[in-house]
């Protein structure tokens, strides 16, 4: 259904049209609208083209075909501590598997918005299963031009019941593939922390539960003015994130105000740490800032999964990094708690991360 006043005036209901109607910016961009309606435009200083991006530097890549190789585990923890952000090669989660979730997410988003928008907070029969836009409309001065579908998984039977057909197959596909490799990635990092294995109590610390987003930033007009996704950092232990091949996350350089451009590379994976690792290793591996660009030329998809302690878990730095005396910068904090913190206001980069730590 067409909106019921003239686009062409800045007068007709965006926000009940996108939001409430569940069009989201995918129901706006095709509307082909030339000019972006206000409730997109950022504040000069979040619009990123006026932010200092670098392109000398550039995130680590690392080669994870031999496990045996301690170089390997080496090049995760430093990139890790000194970036917060890297991209894994060879990691053997086949290609099709990849290209199947971004091909499911086009499909969902695809889809009329009174199918999609059986999945948003207000028709959902369930909160683990949310079809939104922007991140969080109702606390944001200024919406991001971004569409999701966020899954949290909790069973295979539940999976079946309730995600939607267009994408739940492919989605769980994607989270089991990953798995192992996950689990790898935390095994290397835990070492240099002093923690030798993953017991039950550091497995649900670490990889507790987990929740899966498909996100779709169709394009837009004047991309420049607006953001796909504001300043954050992810709220989950590690983000193992697939994009596609269009481009357009930026990443803070640590302890600094340079943004540098993550490139799409064939059959990679991103990883990043998230505030829950921060938190658990005391400060030494980084949850870093980053943002997404808009794109006035092509649609972008991405599919992260956030690899997150269980909701019930209290989080704070590990005994084993306080073993050696390192005095606690973070306190104990139920990770629910942390999670609705985050969810309940606007993008507002490193000020979460606040919530936990001892002044
Ligand atoms: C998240 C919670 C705490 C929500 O609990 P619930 O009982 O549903 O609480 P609630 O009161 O309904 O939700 C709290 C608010 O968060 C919002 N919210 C909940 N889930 C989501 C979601 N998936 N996406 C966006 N907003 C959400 C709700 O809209 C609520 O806002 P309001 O309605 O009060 O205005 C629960 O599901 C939980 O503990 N989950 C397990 C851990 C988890 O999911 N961790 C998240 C890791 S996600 C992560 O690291 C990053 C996510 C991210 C980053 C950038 C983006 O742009 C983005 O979209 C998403
Ligand atoms: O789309 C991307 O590349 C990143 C998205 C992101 O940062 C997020 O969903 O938390
Ligand atoms: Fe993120």
């Amino acid at each position: 259904m067409a909106p019921a006043v003239s686009t062409a005036s800045n007068s007709w209901d965006v926000i009940g049209f996108a939001v409430n109607e569940g069009y989201g910016v995918k129901g706006l961009a095709d509307l082909g609208l030339e000019t972006l309606p206000k409730q997109y435009i950022q504040p000069p200083e979040e619009q990123i083209t006026t932010s200092t991006i670098v392109d000398d530097d550039s995130i680590p890549v690392i080669d994870i075909s031999n496990w045996d190789n301690p170089k390997v585990a080496d090049s995760i923890c430093n990139a890790a501590e000194k970036w917060g952000f890297f991209q894994i090669v060879n990691h053997g989660i086949p290609v099709e598997v990849l290209e199947t979730v971004k091909e499911a997410t086009r499909r969902f988003f695809g889809l009329p918005a009174r199918e999609k928008n059986k999945h948003s907070k207000e028709n959902s029969p369930t909160n683990n299963v949310r079809y939104g836009t922007s991140f969080t409309p109702k606390a944001e001065k200024a919406l991001e031009w971004k569409d999701f579908l966020s899954l949290f998984y909790v069973s295979d039977d539940e999976a079946a019941a309730l995600w939607p057909s267009a994408c739940r197959n492919e989605a769980l596909d994607f989270m089991k593939k990953s798995e192992s490799v996950i689990r790898r990635l935390l095994e290397a990092l835990m070492k240099r922390l002093n923690v030798k294995e993953i017991d039950e109590t550091k497995e649900s610390l670490l990889m507790g539960s987990k929740r899966i987003n498909l996100n779709y930033y169709p394009k837009c007009p004047e991309p420049e003015l607006t953001v796909g996704v504001g300043r954050h950092s992810d709220v989950s232990t590690l983000t193992f994130l697939l994009q596609d091949d269009i481009g357009g996350l930026y990443v803070k350089k640590l302890d600094s105000d340079s943004w540098i451009h993550v490139p799409p590379i064939d059959g990679a994976i991103v990883i990043n740490v998230g505030d829950a690792l921060q938190i658990l290793s005391n400060g030494r591996y980084k949850s870093i800032e980053h943002r997404v660009i808009a794109s006035g030329i092509k649609n972008r998809v991405s599919v992260p999964i956030f690899i997150n302690p269980r909701p019930t878990d209290i989080i704070g730095p590990l005994p084993e990094v306080l073993e050696s005396g390192e005095k606690p910068i973070y306190k104990n904090v139920p990770y629910s708690d942390y999670v609705k913190h985050f969810f309940r206001k606007a993008h507002d980069g490193k000020e979460t991360v606040d919530f936990a730590k001892i002044f």
